[in-house]
């Protein structure tokens, strides 16, 4: 293996430190570490450091009660530099001690508010068996008998001092990272002599090996891995040919296979890869790491190894560490928080939520000065320097109460030497920091979640300027959404006790409002509307009817497989490039692929997502899953059928992209799975609408108690077609617990579609991401909010139609008329009640029943959606499209023929309607 151009070494890098941090010149004390201002201080208000003779940075501690619970350090040979929790009063058994018979160094980060941090270093005595010297010695302190840097990756790196930590561990960053025995895997397709001297490298450096020749067996290693705990920390995959090993693929795979995703995956290429750089960089981009040429030498591989060793894995292993440090800082009781040097403030923890009783949102970006009262200019003058401040502030709380606070300010520099950040620690003067637990508390803004990066305020009270009527806005004003008690003016137990009654009524449903009779203006938005909200039950009078309209077990739908003509047709790939564009046109994707639309626009939206990866599972297995779902979906409805399915799925594709340019990136698996449901979640529909299902006493009504007809049907369709045949079953590679969990979201999401709980589902949302005016006081985990976007993304993809284009969404409403209308005339033949009276094709406004739609159903869901989202397209859309009925309306252009007449034909984007 011949190290690439970029990583050969040079004569300066020896074999134990090459490259890596293990020879860095230690640096000076510096005043931060003197004056005690490491992030760490956060916690350490008694205690200050000190450096012990050895060199070694301690701790001391300075309780009140004149202890000293201090590391400190033992002797010159065997310094135990540690950091013990300086408030480690009460119970030692909480922490970790330390201890000189182990082996392992322990690191504890204890949560719930007792931020503790021990360093136990071996003692050497026991001695090592350090076996090639490589590693590297002298240039340590004075009293280390090696470099207190060397980094214990292996035993051979630890001649003298097997599992020493390194001194930069005790400082950047203050957690040290874990220190196992690394494991490699080797994927090579066969053991040829490149294969050999990389596993002797790896040998050399006291890897423990594991050779595996296919993609399969890689994959079955990684998951057994995985199973039990035993992580490989470094996976080198035979990527000089493609014919033995996809190495791209597997590499890809692998990255997204649990608890991969801070592996270090190498790829040992042909040198002649090297000459360009299209091979290696599709390598990178399928998360390899870094190429590596082929090589014969061992030497060089086992250099390129080490290099490896220090300057990736070493990394990732101290990167894992900082999700415990920020563990730790979030559940503090203590107020933490920390600004920029203009005090803008850039980290609050949990506790300070409380104090300042705003969520998260509120408070990161915010300058200092918006919640204290007291001049800050002690701290902070401009063209003064930054110093530590340790004194009574008034902090100003969010109803503008004002609090005395004992604050202590230090000031961190993380590059260079002046200040770059400076952590706030609070507590009560003389009181326990129990007292900010007892103050009203805000709603919760997990980090990273929804609530912390909403955009704007929707305000359902707000009257829109776009002329629009608001008429259900005042029915969602209406819902109970709050108690007329508030939790400002109670005790901490009784806050607590109505975040239980509320959450308690939230899940059973009393949001929904019972509009058992819904009136308009309009008898055609009556009819729509009533039909859409109320569900069934209204039409309880039957008439008795055996005829299902459901056709299941047809054969032939299970025995369709993907079309031949599914081949790299030009003209659908380059329509299909736009496929998430907000204009995409997907009459134009049904007419070229002869109404296979969701087997393409599905196919696209898997790869531009990585489905196959997150799933693990072969293209070809979804290829005939989308095959099959579509076949399932009726050609002959006009509405309710692939397109539909597919233009939901690229709605979702569309949403999926826009969350995360605003930073609000779902899970692969969410992502995975939303599409998934969109694409299934109208399958096997019957044209007909679960009321007339109850009406004519269909299997299905009967099966599901009238309740969620058909929405329960295309739930459980999907899966009794997805599982009942192992070639489509695209789940069949995860696990259990993965895959009830990717079920349980795919049931929710389409039952979410049901229109009898609209209301509910958007009062839902709006109370928790919505009304910025009136903060909710609910208390919702990152689980459930993310459970209300995903209902509300796929709600509003699914009746997306009349924030489309116009003329898409004229299209639109075309097929759904003309399923209305066929299902009138079955009422009518069968003398059935009929549910949309007024939806009949000789005398039906179209435009009426679109305005009415638009104001009672859309804009509400729409504006909220865009208040969360950022898409000002689909309310610009809206609006046009609004204009343009109202227009017709005024104009008598009422039936379907009519509006027909007036468009130009599908599929010409730049065309717009008369
Ligand atoms: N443009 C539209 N006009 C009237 N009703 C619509 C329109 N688009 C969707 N719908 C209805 O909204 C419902 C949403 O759920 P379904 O897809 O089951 O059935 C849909 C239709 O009944």
């Amino acid at each position: 293996m011949g190290c690439s151009p970029s990583t050969l070494p040079n004569s300066s890098s020896t074999a134990g430190g090459a490259g890596g941090v293990g020879n860095a010149p230690l640096p000076p004390l510096d005043a931060n570490e003197k004056d005690g201002s490491l992030l760490f201080c956060i916690k350490l208000r008694r205690s200050r450091m000190r450096r012990c003779s050895c060199g070694a940075v301690t701790l001391q501690n300075q309780n009140g009660d004149g202890s000293t619970g201090s590391a400190t350090c033992g002797d010159n040979m065997m310094c135990n530099q540690g950091l013990l929790n300086p408030l480690q009063t009460k119970n030692e058994s909480d922490y970790e001690k330390l201890s000189t018979g182990k082996k392992d160094s322990i690191v504890t980060v204890a949560a719930l508010g007792n931020f503790t941090h021990s360093v136990v270093r071996r003692a050497t005595g026991t001695g090592s068996t350090g076996t090639s010297g490589t590693s590297s010695s002298g240039g340590g302190r004075p009293g280390h008998r090696k470099s207190s840097l060397a980094l214990a990756l292996t035993p051979e790196d630890d001649s003298m001092d097997v599992y020493q930590r390194n001194l930069m561990d005790l400082k950047y960053p203050t957690v040290l990272p874990p220190n196992p025995q690394l494991k490699a895997l080797l994927v090579f397709h066969k053991s040829d002599s490149i294969c050999e001297v990389v596993t002797l490298a790896c040998q050399r450096h006291q890897l423990d090996v594991t050779l595996v020749k296919s993609k399969e067996e890689a994959l079955e290693t990684l998951h057994k891995s995985y199973a039990t705990a035993q992580c490989y920390h470094l996976i080198i995959i035979d990527a000089r040919s493609t014919k033995g090993l996809d190495a791209e693929h597997i590499a890809r795979t692998i990255r997204h296979t649990h608890g991969h995703h801070l592996t270090t995956i190498i790829a040992v290429c042909k040198k002649s890869f090297f000459e360009k750089d299209d091979a290696l960089i599709a390598l990178l981009d399928a998360g390899v790491n870094r190429c590596i040429a082929e090589t014969t030498n061992l030497t060089l591989c086992s250099v390129e190894l080490k290099q490896i060793l220090h300057s990736i894995i070493r990394p990732h292993n101290v990167m894992s560490t900082q999700q415990a440090l920020y563990t730790a800082l979030h559940r503090l009781k203590e107020v933490v928080l920390i600004t920029d040097d203009v005090l803008r403030i850039q980290y609050a923890n949990r506790a300070t939520e409380r104090l300042l009783n705003m969520r998260l949102d509120e408070i990161i970006s915010k300058p200092l000065g918006d919640i204290f009262v007291s001049d800050l200019s002690t701290i902070s003058e401009q063209g003064k320097s930054i110093k530590e401040f340790d004194g009574i502030l008034m902090v100003r709380r969010k109803n503008q109460e004002s609090i005395p606070m004992h604050v202590r300010v230090v000031p961190v520099a993380c590059i260079g030497s002046a200040p770059t950040h400076l952590i706030f620690n609070f507590d009560i003067p003389g009181g326990g920091m129990d007292f900010i637990a007892t103050l009203p508390q805000p709603k919760e803004a997990p980090r990273g979640s929804l609530h912390s990066v909403r955009r704007c305020s929707f305000d359902v009270r707000s009257i829109a300027s776009d002329g629009l009527r608001r008429t259900s806005l005042a029915k969602l004003t209406s819902l109970p959404l709050e108690a007329p008690i508030t939790k400002e003016n109670c005790s901490a137990d009784e806050a607590r006790l109505i975040d239980k009654v509320l959450d308690f009524l939230k899940r059973e449903g009393l949001y929904s409002p019972q509009m058992k009779e819904i009136r308009t203006d309009d008898p055609i938005a009556t009819d729509l509307i009533g039909a859409l909200l109320t569900g069934p039950s209204v039409y309880s009078s039957r008439r008795s009817s055996n005829d299902s309209i459901i056709r299941t077990g047809n054969s032939t739908r299970t025995a369709t497989i993907v079309p031949a003509k599914m081949k790299a047709n030009p003209i659908i790939m380059e329509l299909l490039e736009e496929s998430l564009k907000w204009d995409f046109d997907i009459f134009k994707l049904e007419e070229i692929t002869d109404y296979h639309p969701l087997l393409y626009l599905g196919m696209e939206m898997f790869r531009r997502f990585d489905v196959f990866a997150t799933l693990n599972i072969d293209e070809n297995v979804c290829k005939a899953w989308l095959a099959v779902i579509e076949a399932h979906y009726h050609k002959s409805n006009t509405y309710h059928n692939s397109t539909h399915a597919a233009d939901v799925m690229q709605a979702t594709g569309a949403f999926i992209t826009q969350l995360a340019s605003k930073d609000m990136v779902m899970d692969r698996m969410d992502e995975a799975t939303a599409l998934i449901a969109a694409a299934a979640h109208d399958v096997d529909h019957p044209g007909r609408s679960s009321a007339f299902l109850c009406n004519s006493n269909n299997p299905l009504a009967i099966l599901y108690n009238d309740l969620t007809v058909l929405e329960s049907h295309h739930a459980a369709i999907t899966f009794k077609l997805t599982l009942g045949d192992d070639k489509i079953n695209i789940f069949k590679n995860l696990d259990k617990e993965t895959y009830k969990s990717a079920r349980s979201t795919i049931i929710d999401m389409i039952l979410a579609t049901e229109m009898t709980r609209h209301f509910e589902h958007l009062a839902k949302f709006v109370s928790v991401f919505g009304n910025e005016m009136e903060p909710r006081e609910l208390v919702q985990s990152e689980e459930e909010t993310s459970i209300l976007m995903r209902r509300m993304l796929i709600k509003v993809a699914d009746v997306s139609n009349p924030a489309r284009p116009m003329q898409y969404c004229i299209e639109w409403a075309r097929r759904i008329a003309e399923e209305y209308f066929m299902q009138t005339d079955e009422e009518k033949q069968r003398h059935m009640p009929i549910v949309m009276p007024m939806f009949d094709r000789a005398t039906c406004s179209i435009p009426k029943s679109q305005i009415g739609f638009i104001e009672y159903i859309i804009q509400d869901m729409m504006h909220a959606w865009d208040g969360f989202i950022d898409m000002p397209e689909l309310i610009t859309c809206m609006q046009i499209n609004y204009s343009q009925w109202k227009k017709y309306d005024e104009q008598g252009v009422n039936t379907l023929a009519d509006i027909m007449a007036k468009q130009p034909p599908v599929g010409n984007k730049s065309s717009s309607s008369k």
